[in-house]
C-alpha cells in the first residue's frame, strides 16, 4: 500500500523540482504572512503551474475568510485547501461546498482531550491532518517542528483518511507511521536547513525514508 507524502512550505523552484522529482504526492504552499514560508499569490501561482498534474497542490491558510479563500481558489486553483487554524466544523463544511475544492483540516494534538473533536471534523472534511499543538506564545499554529505523542492516535478508526505531521524527519517518519497507522505524512521543518529554507538533500532523504515504510503498511 502506498503512503501519501506531502512536502509543505515550498517556496522556490529548485526545491519544488526536487520534491516533484523525488516523487512527492502532495506539495504545500503557505499563505500566512507571519510564516517564514509565506508566499504571495502571483509567485505561488507560478510554482503551482510547475507542479500541476505531477503532484496534488495544497494551499495552507490559517483562519482565512471567504474573500481570501475565494481569491486563492480563483488565482491558484489548488486541489486542496489545508485549513490550519481554529476553523469550526461548520466553516469547513461551508468552505468545501462554496469553493468546490477538497479540504484537509489540521487538528492540533497535545493530549487525549484533543481527540474528542475529531469525529465532528471527520464528518465534514475530506482528510484530517494531525499536527502538534503549538505553544500559546507561538506566532503560528504549525510548521514548528514539534512532535506530539503519536500513541494518542493508536487504533484510531476514522471515516476519512488521515495524515500525521509535526516534527517529522527522515529519522522518525517510519516510527510515526508504524505507531499511528496514518495513510500519509507531512513535513516542513524536518526538510529545512534553517527556518523557511528547504534543503534538497533533506527532501530526498525524507521521501526515501517515507517510501521505505510502505512495506509496514497493512491497511
Ligand atoms: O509552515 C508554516 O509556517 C505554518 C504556518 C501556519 C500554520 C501551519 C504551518 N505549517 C504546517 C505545516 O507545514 C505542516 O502541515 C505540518 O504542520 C508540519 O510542520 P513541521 O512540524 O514543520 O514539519
Amino acid at each position: 500500500m502506498s503512503l501519501i507524502v506531502k512536502i509543505c512550505g515550498l517556496s522556490t523552484r529548485e526545491t519544488l523540482d526536487v520534491a516533484l522529482d523525488s516523487g512527492a504526492d502532495m506539495v504545500g504552499f503557505v499563505f500566512f504572512p507571519p510564516s517564514p514560508r509565506h508566499i504571495e499569490l502571483p509567485a505561488m501561482s507560478e510554482l503551482v503551474e510547475v507542479a500541476r498534474g505531477r503532484a496534488e497542490i495544497v494551499v495552507l491558510t490559517v483562519n482565512a475568510d471567504d474573500q481570501m479563500l475565494d481569491q486563492i481558489v480563483r488565482q491558484v486553483r489548488p486541489d486542496w485547501l489545508q485549513l490550519h487554524g481554529t476553523e469550526s466544523a461548520e466553516a469547513v463544511a461551508a468552505f468545501r461546498q462554496a469553493f468546490g475544492v477538497r479540504v484537509m483540516k489540521a487538528l492540533p494534538i497535545a493530549a487525549r482531550g484533543d481527540l474528542g473533536r475529531i469525529p465532528r471534523y471527520a464528518a465534514v472534511a475530506d482528510r484530517i491532518l494531525f499536527d502538534a499543538r503549538a505553544p500559546k506564545e507561538a506566532t503560528r499554529p504549525g510548521g514548528l517542528g514539534a512532535v506530539f505523542d503519536w500513541h494518542l492516535l493508536e487504533n484510531l478508526d476514522l471515516a476519512v483518511p488521515f495524515m500525521v505531521s509535526g516534527g517529522l524527519h527522515a529519522g522518525n517518519v517510519a516510527e510515526a507511521v508504524r505507531v499511528t497507522g496514518a495513510g500519509g505524512v507531512d513535513v516542513s521543518s524536518g526538510v529545512e536547513r534553517a527556518s523557511g529554507i528547504k534543503d534538497p538533500e533533506m527532501i530526498r532523504a525524507f521521501i526515501r525514508a517515507a517510501r521505505a515504510t510502505e512495506e509496514l503498511m497493512v491497511r
